[in-house]
This record gives structure tokens, sequence and C-alpha cells, in this order.
């Protein structure tokens, strides 16, 4: 018995990555039975492992530590959230949002905010998104796919992991990964699921490997960002400058929002918290309000 990766399911296949390669091994009835599905980033359990033929049977799914609606992934590390400085300018609302959503998940949060040979003084620079961001702790990695900088930091940054690239079209998330590993392509644009002949030709994502244990998904991560299914008493545990000043605020249960004596509202007043960011704040927390009262 050996365990390995999923990194690819087709119709009843799943491709396990050992040390000697990819191994095409059909599910076993047990699986069923279990009632789990094996999912792409699953660590499984193989046997009967023909290393001429490179098949294989999958015995068992390991538990998995999280799992991803959309793209349908298991036990991803971490989410490279891009922006780009011009062409689009970044929509800073969104990168909180998948902020937030990966966080609930668990995910480390790593922000890259690419073209930068585009910046100019009249729009936003790196310099002003860094002064937001700095206060959040999370890795900023500044890079210009065209002009080939911040790549060798971003590669380092997938070292040992699996991520999910996230963020607006076109602001260069697969000229990032071509960069990264030429020939890599992200997959775009809304997924595909025609009907041919009465088939179902689907979409599937996969892992593909920058080196031997760092892993992208090729598939962009959270397509349908539902900030709703958020629990409001959590969502200021996202937003990580306020951390630690909550417990300066009058009352524990403070979410920042009416409160009298808050400490979190006084740090923005202050400019050591971002007013931008502390906004976002209240308006995610207004999405998730009026979600709920239908
Ligand atoms: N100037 C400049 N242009 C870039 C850079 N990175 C990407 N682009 C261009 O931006 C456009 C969009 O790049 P893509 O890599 O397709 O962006 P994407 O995020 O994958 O977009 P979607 O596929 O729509 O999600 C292309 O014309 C790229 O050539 C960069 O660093 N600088
Ligand atoms: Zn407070």
């Amino acid at each position: 018995m050996k365990e390995g990766r999923i990194i690819k399911g087709i119709s009843g296949f799943y491709y396990v990555s050992l040390e000697d390669g990819l191994y095409e091994c059909k599910g076993r009835g047990i699986l069923r039975k279990d009632k789990v599905k094996p999912l792409v980033g699953d660590w499984v359990q193989v046997s009967h492992l023909d290393a001429e033929e490179k098949t294989g049977t999958l015995e068992r799914v390991l538990s998995r530590k999280n799992q991803l609606k959309r793209p349908e992934i298991a036990n991803v590390d971490q989410v490279v959230i891009v922006v780009s400085v011009k062409n689009p300018s970044p929509s800073l609302n969104l990168m909180d949002k998948i902020i937030v959503l990966a966080e609930d998940l668990g995910l480390e949060v790593v922000l890259c905010i690419n073209k930068g040979d585009l910046e100019t003084e009249k729009g936003i620079t790196q310099n002003e998104i860094q002064e937001i961001y700095e206060p959040t702790g999370y890795p900023m990695i500044f890079t210009s796919a065209k002009g080939n900088r911040g790549i060798d930091d971003l590669r380092n940054k997938l070292k040992g992991k699996v991520s999910v690239f996230s963020g607006p079209s076109g602001v260069g998330k697969s000229s990032l990964l071509n960069a990264i590993k030429p020939g890599l392509q992200l997959k775009t644009g809304e997924v595909s699921e025609r009907i041919q002949r009465g088939k179902h030709t689907t979409r599937h994502t996969e892992l593909v490997s920058v080196d031997q244990d760092s892993w992208i998904a090729d598939t962009p991560g959270f397509g349908n960002l539902d900030i709703d299914e958020i629990q409001r008493e959590n969502l200021r545990f996202y937003f990580r400058e306020f951390l630690p000043h909550m417990e300066n605020c009058k009352f524990t249960s403070c979410l920042h929002l009416k409160e009298p004596k808050c400490a979190v509202k006084a740090q923005v007043e202050e400019g050591t918290i971002s007013q931008q960011r502390y906004n976002h704040y209240v308006q995610f927390m207004t999405e998730i309000n009026e979600k709920r009262r239908g």
C-alpha cells in the first residue's frame, strides 16, 4: 500500500502521483459504500500497483484538511490573489472578498500585484497597495509578467504547496503561470459543460506541477463569490489587522460597527488600519445581513 495525491480524475479513473510517476487508478467499491467521492488534491492509499503499466487500485481517501467548491479540489494550501496596478485597475473590494473566503477555508493568502511595468503616477501605485495591506501581514509580491520581474519570488512562494490562483479577468494570471513554467496555461473563462451527442464533455480541473512538491490548480479559484455563506460573527476574524486591537474594545463581542469604545474604529481614525479595508468590512457585513433577511 502506498500513499499519493490525486492530481486529476477522469470518468472513474484517478491519476495518483507517486515517486516513480503517475498511476491510473480505478476506485474500489468501498469508496462508494463509504460515500466518498475522491477529489483532485486528495491524499489516497493505492494498492495493486503495476509499475510497468502504471496502474493501480484506489483503496482509501485520507481525511481532508479542506475542500474548495469551485474548482472542486481538496487540500489546498494557499490562494494567490492577483490584481494589476493598471488595465484593469485593481479591484481591492474583490481582493478583500477573496481574502475573507480564503480565511474562512483556512487557506494561506499571498497577494500578487502584477503589471508593475504599467505603473504611472496617475493610477494607484504598488506603494499605495503595500501601505493598505502591510498591517495584514500577508506576503506581497510585485510582479511584471511582461517584464519578467518578481517571477522568482512568486515561484518561491509556491514551493511545497498546492496553490490556487484567483483574481479578476485580465490581470495576468495565465501570463504569470506561463512565466513561472512555460507551457503551463491556466484554463480561464467559463467552465464549459457542453452536451455533444448525448455525452457530457466537462472540463476537468487538474493539478499541474511546478516542481516535485509544488502544485497549481489549472482553474482559477472562487469563481462564485458567495460571501453570505460567512457567519457574521466570524467576519471580524478575517480582517487580520483588526485582531491585535480587539482585546481593547469595550465589549468582547464587539463587531466594530456601532458599538461605543471600539478599538478597531479608533485605529481606523488614527490611520493604522486602512479606512478602505474597514469600509469593505462594513460592506460585507451589510451583504451578509441582507442575505439573511432574504
Ligand atoms: N503590461 C503588462 N501586460 C501584461 C502583464 N501580464 C499580463 N499582461 C497582459 O494582460 C492581458 C491579460 O493577461 P492574461 O494572462 O490573459 O490574464 P488572466 O488573468 O489570465 O485573464 P483571464 O483569462 O480573463 O482570467 C494580456 O494581454 C497580457 O499580455 C504585465 O505584467 N504587464
Ligand atoms: Zn470593536
